[in-house]
Formats: structure tokens, C-alpha cells, sequence
């Protein structure tokens, strides 16, 4: 898994290095010029003779990769360096220039910075670290990259994070440099892996400085080999009860379909049994004759999907199932049609997958100000805000999905290709969270952060099944579903 910690997490574990005289630049400083002639040799053939630009800003983020250019420029590389104020790492400067660097100095013209840099081989962005306000470029270096931008972006590696990028939440409210290759110091910051900013990072490449990082990681992303240890493989002694049995309330006569897709994917993903709750259990039943049609005990459920304001049967059979959950402590998976029916507190065994749209909903209903593009804009925020509102476990769908559970979990998945964005593909997330909840109802009753990463497990798996259904091309919700099986034997080493 991929583990980020804050700007003030990384400070707290810098400290005590410092405070020993541990050479924590000079680490990354050399780091970052090795990372650098890499990518000169991929690019130009040759290190010798390239030209680099470094971006200075006035922190230790300059003093980065004013030490990396001095390095590049006894390397060889033509080195130009572009302050953009009075401040700036007087050591790396001095440096720079004592290895026959060059200087812009702030008082120049920010176009002639801009042209030098649109004209460069490689630009090393050291304008802002963890040091940033969080609000993108301002003053001299958001005028300076602006002007770059106009010209065209030349390959940028960015120091530590691109500058003015959030570094603690992904956001990107004002002027990024978007970078090519990102050389993260000491640890992983969650803005390179939260929406809408995790773009602006390009490849991602983390040089370790020895830091013992403090607490828990901010945000994780779930990788293909973690998955081995999150999902309910049975044993030999398990049958279909214990193995869990899924209740499905979705679809209806005018959208069949979500039924089916639904049940389709719990079937697959291995739970032990499906009971199908609704108008169109003629319809799931001819899809999938595993599916037994009525009540029964179950460990969890799926609720929602297809299930539209006016189906009176659906929603009614959903207020009533709710009801019992909460007595009972059944896991829901809560989708679609129910989100609006979820009780006003629930818990973390109960999880919310809405998108954008629906998250912005859920919060209006309960008192928050907030619209889709606000959802959007910083979605960790809003799915931890719907988490504290209901108690429930939040998986914010998206091209990066993003999972906030009890006790802070938090989740970024970047699985999914393109293609996904399509109908139905939420019924299969819903149908293959929702055999992983019943499968693991227990011990996500003694561990209330699991439903969390139960939740990035499910989006981990369904995007790597879309990858599998068609690599590279367009693929349906019912392909997605098929190809489950294969795709969980594979991440299972099975
Ligand atoms: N600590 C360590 O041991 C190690 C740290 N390391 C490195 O240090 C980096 C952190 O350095 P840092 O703390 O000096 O902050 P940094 O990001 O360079 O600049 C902050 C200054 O920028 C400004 N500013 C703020 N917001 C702004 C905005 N929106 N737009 C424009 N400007 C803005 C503001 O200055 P002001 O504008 O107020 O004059 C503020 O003072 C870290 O990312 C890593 O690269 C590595 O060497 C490993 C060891
Ligand atoms: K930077």
C-alpha cells in the first residue's frame, strides 16, 4: 500500500533529525539531482550539455533544488536558476553559483524566467514545499509559472509536491505547476494522491531520508498485493451461511437492469448466498438462478441501486430493512435510491457509495452548504464531513475514489480506467461491496475501520476487473461483473 502523512506529521519527524545535525537536504538535494539525470538520459541521450532550469522559491523547497542544480552543473548541465523574490536558501545559491550556475535574480523581468524555462530541457520546480498556505501559486512564482504555462510546459520535476498544489488535501484551487515526475522527500503527502490534484503529480517517486513517521498514515491507497489479506477467503469447514448470505433491495419493473447487475456481481465475487428483495425477481432469477427471491437472515445488505423517488414497494421494503439493521448490526451497503432514506445515524458497517452529486445531497439534507462542484473541489473533506453527519463509512465515487471511515481512515483509489464511467458500473461496485461486507460482517463489528478498507478493497477490484474485461477499450457493466472471478483469483495468487 501507498501511505501519505501530513505536512505537520513530516515536520514533527524532521525535527528531531535536525535537531541532531542529520544532513536531511543534502540527502534529498542529492536524491533529487540523481532522479534528475535519469530523466536527462531518457530524454536527450546524454546528461552533459542539457539545460536545467531550477524555480526558486524563498524555503527549503528552493534550497532543494538549488543544491540539486549545483550538483547537475558539476555534472556538466548548463544551470540557470529563477529566484522569485529577496528571500531565498542563501547555502544552495551560493552553491549554485559556486558551481558555475547562473542566477535570474528576482528584480528581472518575470518573462525572461518564463522564457528560460519554457526553453529548457528539464525545469526543477522548487518554488513551494510543505511550506505552502494551501492555496495555490501566489505573488512573483504564481506570475511566473502562469507566464511559463502560456509558453508550454517543459518536463517539470517537481520537489517534494507540485507547487501550489494542497499538500495535505488535493486541492487545486488557484495556480499549479503540474509536474512530469514528483520526488517526494521522507514520505508521501495525501495531495498527491487525493482528487482533483493527484494528476498534478505525474510519476511519483519517494526518496527515503530515515524519518520515523508519528501516528497513523493520513491517507492510503490499497495496491493489487494487499488484497490477499483484506478478502474473506473460506475456509474448508465454511458453508453458504457462514460464508455470509447478501439481501439485495434494488431494481424495479422500469429499471430491471440494476437488479440484475447487482446480484450479477455479488454472485461473483464469491458470497456465500444472494436473496433478492424487489418487483423483478422473475428477472434476476432467469439471470442468475443462484439468487434465492424473499426474506431470510442475512449479514448484509445492498440497498438502492435502481431504485427510483416514486417505486413506493422499494423504498418501503428499504425503511423497513433499515430499521433492522440497526438493531441488528447487519453491514448496508447504501446506494443510489437510499441514500436519502439512510436514518439520521448509522454506522461505520454502513456505507454510503454515492458520486458527487449524491454526496452533495446527503450533506444539503443535513444542514451542510455544498454543491456537486464543491464536492468535487475537495472530496476528502466532504466524504469525512458526511462520516461525522451520520457515522456512516463514505466511498466517494470518482475518477480517484476516495473512502472516509471511523476513526479517520481514508482511502484514494486510482483503479479504475476511463471506460468505467458508465451505466451500471455502481450496480457492480454495490453488488461486490456488498459480498465483501457479508463475508467479513464480524470482524468489521470489531474493527469499525475496516468497512473502509473493505470499501477501497471493492473499488481497487472493480477497476482492475474493467482493466481486465478489455484492456485499453470500452467495456459494459455486465463485462466488469463477468470478469470478477478471474480478477480476484489473480489478486489471491490463486
Ligand atoms: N524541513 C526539513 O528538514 C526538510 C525539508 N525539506 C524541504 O523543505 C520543504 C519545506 O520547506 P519550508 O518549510 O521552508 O517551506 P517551503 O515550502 O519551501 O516555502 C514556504 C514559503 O513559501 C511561501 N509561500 C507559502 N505559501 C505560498 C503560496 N501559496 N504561494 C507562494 N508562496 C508561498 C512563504 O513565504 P512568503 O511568501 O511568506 O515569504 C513560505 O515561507 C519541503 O517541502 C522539502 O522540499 C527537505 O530539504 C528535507 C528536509
Ligand atoms: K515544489
Amino acid at each position: 500500500m501507498l501511505q501519505t502523512w501530513t505536512s505537520a506529521q513530516v515536520r514533527a519527524a524532521e525535527e528531531p533529525l535536525l535537531a541532531l545535525g542529520v544532513p536531511l537536504m543534502e540527502r534529498a538535494a542529492f536524491a533529487l539531482h540523481v532522479r534528475s539525470t535519469a530523466v536527462l538520459r531518457e530524454l536527450r541521450g546524454t546528461v552533459a550539455g542539457a539545460r536545467v532550469v531550477v524555480l526558486a522559491g524563498p524555503g527549503n523547497n528552493g534550497g532543494d533544488a538549488l543544491h540539486a542544480g549545483a550538483l547537475l552543473a558539476r555534472r556538466g548541465v548548463e544551470v540557470h536558476a529563477v529566484l522569485t523574490g529577496s528571500r531565498v536558501h542563501e547555502e544552495g545559491l551560493a552553491a549554485l553559483r559556486r558551481a558555475g550556475g547562473q542566477v535570474l535574480p528576482a528584480d528581472g523581468s518575470v518573462d525572461e524566467g518564463a522564457a528560460l524555462a519554457a526553453g529548457a530541457d528539464l525545469v526543477l520546480d522548487g518554488l513551494l514545499g510543505i511550506g505552502s498556505d494551501g492555496a495555490g501559486l501566489r505573488g512573483t512564482a504564481g506570475d511566473l509559472v502562469r507566464a511559463l504555462l502560456d509558453r508550454g510546459r517543459p518536463y517539470v520535476v517537481a520537489v517534494d509536491v507540485p507547487s501550489g498544489l494542497g499538500v495535505d488535501d488535493g486541492r487545486r484551487d488557484g495556480t499549479v505547476l503540474d509536474a512530469d515526475l514528483t520526488v517526494a522527500f521522507g514520505a508521501l503527502k495525501p495531495g498527491l494522491l487525493l482528487p482533483p490534484g493527484t494528476h498534478a503529480a505525474g510519476r511519483v517517486e519517494l526518496v527515503d531520508l530515515g524519518l520515523d513517521l508519528p501516528g497513523a498514515p493520513a491517507v492510503v491507497r490499497l495496491e493489487p498485493g494487499d488484497v490477499a489479506d483484506l478478502w474473506p477467503v473460506p475456509t474448508r469447514d465454511e458453508h453458504k451461511y457462514t460464508r455470509g448470505v447478501l439481501g439485495v433491495v434494488a431494481g424495479s419493473r422500469a429499471y430491471p437492469g440494476a437488479a440484475v447487475l447487482t446480484t450479477s456481481a455479488a454472485v461473483r465475487a464469491g458470497v456465500g448466498m444472494v436473496r433478492y428483495l424487489g418487483d423483478v425477481g422473475d428477472v434476476v432469477v432467469a439471470a442468475h438462478p443462484e439468487v434465492v427471491v424473499g426474506h431470510g437472515r442475512v449479514q448484509a445488505w445492498v440497498f438502492g441501486p435502481g431504485v427510483s423517488p416514486d417505486d413506493a414497494g422499494q423504498r418501503r421494503r428499504i425503511g423497513y430493512a433499515f430499521e433492522h439493521v440497526l438493531e441488528r448490526g447487519e453491514a448496508a451497503v447504501v446506494d443510489a435510491g437510499a441514500l436519502e432514506l439512510l436514518p439520521a445515524r448509522v454506522g461505520p458497517h454502513a456505507v454510503l457509495t454515492p458520486h458527487a452529486g449524491e454526496l452533495a445531497r446527503v450533506l444539503v439534507q443535513r444542514g451542510e452548504d455544498v454543491d456537486r462542484a464543491g464536492v468535487e473541489a475537495d472530496p476528502l473533506r466532504w466524504a469525512r464531513r458526511a462520516h461525522e453527519l451520520t457515522g456512516a463509512t463514505v466511498l466517494l465515487k470518482g475518477p480517484v475514489t476516495v473512502v472516509a471511515g471511523a476513526h479517520g481512515a481514508a482511502y484514494a483509489q486510482a483503479d479504475a480506467p476511463a471506460w468505467l464511467a458508465t451505466a451500471g458500473a455502481g450496480d457492480v461496485l454495490a453488488g461486490l461491496l456488498g459480498a465483501l461486507l457479508a463475508g467479513s460482517v464480524d470482524a468489521v463489528h470489531e474493527d469499525p475501520t475496516l468497512a473502509a478498507a473493505l470499501a477501497a478493497t471493492a473499488a481497487l477490484v472493480h477497476g482492475r476487473a474493467a482493466h481486465r474485461a478489455n484492456p485499453g477499450g470500452p467495456i459494459s457493466a455486465q463485462a466488469v461483473a463477468d470478469a470478477l472471478p478471474g480478477t480476484i483469483a489473480e489478486l489471491l495468487g490463486r
